[in-house]
């Protein structure tokens, strides 16, 4: 069997090669030719998946995406060969929940303020969303969420509608798929005009798809509106932000938000656990068989976890700043984009990291500061 897979995708040789010889490619620059003759293809997001791609693979019996998003592949196209086809729905929302409050926090210190006491509107309650919604909530911050699909669907959570939400977040945070079409489309949700209605000093964060945002918008609004603060982590015609848009950004990041090693472990085991059901194999690796631990340890004094301690604890496992300085050196070049995804070095998720009380220090005070962090998502 002959596998072919992106070469970004990490654990595809630990899991992947009893299933026999794998071609690891570059995804972005995939052609037919080199998938002509695949019983397998694994991509990422960066591969557009369709007629063109799979036309001549004639023996292809399996496409996999290590992704939660599928607005990359033709799915009509895949049933109508008949080709078995999964994402990896929810692998990575930890890290994306995860990513969004890290860089709220890094947000507040740099503008000398407090994350605390601000209301945060969630659009979009799936997966990434409810992650961001639980560790907010950890945090004891008002939530809002605004799922217009998932309210009509009977979940029991409260729903708010996108104006109210707009009129009473001071944060929005943006978590839906990319779509063109019907009622809910997600396309430039945020057009110019919407972006106007943001009410003042508005926070808002992107991590879901660049094309939510009109960027070309954002940076008029931006430019007689400085008073809104945007974090973006996915750009309008990526793998190419539109440069003039970078400066206005307080936080710049190259669609890295669910790249944590847990998120990507998870991505590929989902695949592998579908291509066992497939060929009816009983799978023989295990999850957490393939993730290093996480060692560290060090002594605090949690009786006083203030924001600012908080969000050192938060740095252990991911340094937005470290990210947002490289993008800002290399977005720019012809393959600074993909380079700085591909040399990303996956950041762990809180749950790697072991948080208990000293035993010289179990006072109650303390106490609560640890199980908001264990509510957060660090372990036992
Ligand atoms: N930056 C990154 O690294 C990552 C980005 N993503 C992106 O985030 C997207 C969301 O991921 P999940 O939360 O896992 O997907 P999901 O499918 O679990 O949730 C998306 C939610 O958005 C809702 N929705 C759709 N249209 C809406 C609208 N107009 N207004 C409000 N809600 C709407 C849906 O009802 C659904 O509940 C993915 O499709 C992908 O494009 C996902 C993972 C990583
Ligand atoms: O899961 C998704 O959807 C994403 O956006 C991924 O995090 C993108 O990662 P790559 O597939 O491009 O590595």
């Amino acid at each position: 069997m002959k596998i072919v897979a992106d070469e970004n995708m990490p654990y595809v040789e630990a899991l992947f090669a009893e299933f026999g010889q794998i071609e690891f490619v570059n995804g972005r620059t995939l052609t037919a030719e080199q998938v002509k003759d695949a019983d397998v293809l694994l991509v990422r997001s960066v591969t557009k998946v369709d007629q063109t791609l799979i036309e001549d693979a004639a023996k292809l019996l399996f496409v996999g995406s290590a992704t939660i998003g599928t607005d990359h592949i033709d799915l009509d196209f895949l049933h109508q060969r008949g080709i078995a086809f999964s994402n990896a729905p929810g692998c990575n929302a930890t890290a994306v929940g995860e990513f969004a409050f890290i860089a709220l926090l890094e947000l507040a210190k740099r503008l000398g303020t407090q994350l605390k006491g601000k209301v945060i509107g969630i659009v979009g309650a799936g997966n990434t969303g409810t992650a961001a919604a639980k560790c907010f909530e950890a945090y004891g911050l008002q939530v809002l969420l605004c799922d217009p699909i998932k309210q009509a669907e009977g979940d029991s959570r409260q729903f708010v509608s996108l104006d109210e939400l707009i009129a009473k977040a001071d944060v929005i945070s943006l978590h839906v798929p990319i779509t063109k079409e019907g009622p809910h489309k997600t396309w430039y949700l945020f057009d110019e005009t919407r972006l106007n209605t943001l009410k003042p000093n508005t926070w808002l964060i992107n991590c879901c798809r660049g094309e939510v945002i009109d960027n070309h918008a954002l940076i008029k609004v931006k430019q007689t509106r400085d008073d809104i603060k945007v974090i973006l982590d996915v750009w309008e015609g990526e793998p190419n932000p539109i440069a003039e848009l970078v400066p206005l950004v307080e936080f710049a990041t190259p669609h890295i938000a669910g790249y944590s090693l847990e998120g990507k472990a998870r991505g590929t085991f989902m695949l592998y656990q579908t291509l066992c059901r497939l060929l009816q194999k009983d799978p023989s690796k295990s999850l957490m068989g393939l993730l290093p631990p996480f060692e560290f340890q060090q002594r605090l004094n949690t009786a006083d976890l203030d924001e600012n301690k908080l969000l050192k604890m938060c740095r252990l496992v991911f340094d937005l700043r470290d990210d947002d300085a490289l993008f800002r050196q290399s977005f720019h070049t012809a393959t600074g984009f993909d380079l700085l995804r591909k040399q990303h070095t996956h950041r762990r998720e809180f749950s790697a990291l072991a948080v208990n009380p000293a035993s010289d220090n179990a006072i109650s005070a303390s106490s609560d500061c640890i199980k908001m962090l264990h509510s957060l998502g660090y372990s036992q």
